[in-house]
């Protein structure tokens, strides 16, 4: 299988399955022409953060890393009108892309976007927390810490997601020097000794070519 095959499945999902919504699009093209990095979800995993959100009746959603707020726009979505999503972002130039889309999008009053290290801003959150969803999709050597902290912002029952877990298959090397991959073997160690959660990993191809999730239920 090619990068051509799975992009050609996903356009084929992404085009049956996955309307395009003129405020999502936006959000992308004023990150792409801000400069931001193209490392947002695709459009199809971006609705299914949705789903996952909606399966779980998520009135409060956590995320870390916000880049222009793509992911955060497909998690607001998916909340009651009274529902928040909480993002954390440290580059300020990233979070300024972000407030403008959040607004052009009409979703600012759902969103509340806090800026500084996510490991600076987590420990703010005590009184807002428990959040019934998690998404982790900042700085991987830290991961580890944000898995900790996912578990002590969350409830049995909510849910916590953490992309880009496969590191180009590099995660399965129990000798990489790499700090994303140590820090996503680090979480991994961490989620299978808690008794408090239940996970699994998934491998994913796609647009945003091989990659992969974890997800794991708050179960004490
Ligand atoms: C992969 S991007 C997020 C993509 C976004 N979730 C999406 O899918 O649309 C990771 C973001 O995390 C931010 N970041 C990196 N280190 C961070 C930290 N220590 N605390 C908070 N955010 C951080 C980066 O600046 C970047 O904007
Ligand atoms: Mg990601």
């Amino acid at each position: 299988m090619t990068q051509q095959t799975w992009d050609a499945v996903d356009n084929y999902f992404a085009t049956q399955l996955v309307p395009s919504d003129p405020a999502l699009d936006a959000a992308l093209k004023a990150s792409d022409d801000a400069g931001l990095p193209a490392i947002a979800v695709a459009p199809n995993q971006g609705k299914f953060l949705y789903l996952l959100a909606r399966i779980a009746r998520a009135r409060t959603i956590l995320e870390i890393g916000t880049l222009g707020g793509y992911s955060t726009l497909w998690l607001a979505k998916a909340l009651p009108k009274d529902g928040r999503v909480v993002t954390l972002e440290a580059d300020p130039a990233h979070a300024d892309v972000a407030r403008r889309n959040f607004a052009n999008a009409g979703y600012a009053d759902r969103i509340d976007l806090r800026v500084g290290r996510a490991v600076d801003t987590l420990p703010e959150l005590r009184d807002t927390a428990p959040f019934d969803l998690v998404f982790v999709d900042a700085d991987k050597p830290s991961n580890p810490d944000y898995f900790r902290w996912a578990l002590e912002l969350t409830r049995p029952g909510s849910v916590i997601v953490v992309d880009n877990v496969v590191r180009a298959g590099k995660v399965a090397d129990p000798g990489s020097s790499d700090a994303s991959v140590r820090g996503v073997q680090h979480m991994t160690d961490l989620m299978a000794a808690e008794p408090r959660v239940d996970a699994t990993a998934l491998q994913t191809v796609g647009t945003k070519g091989y990659d992969g999730l974890a997800i794991a239920l708050v179960t004490g």
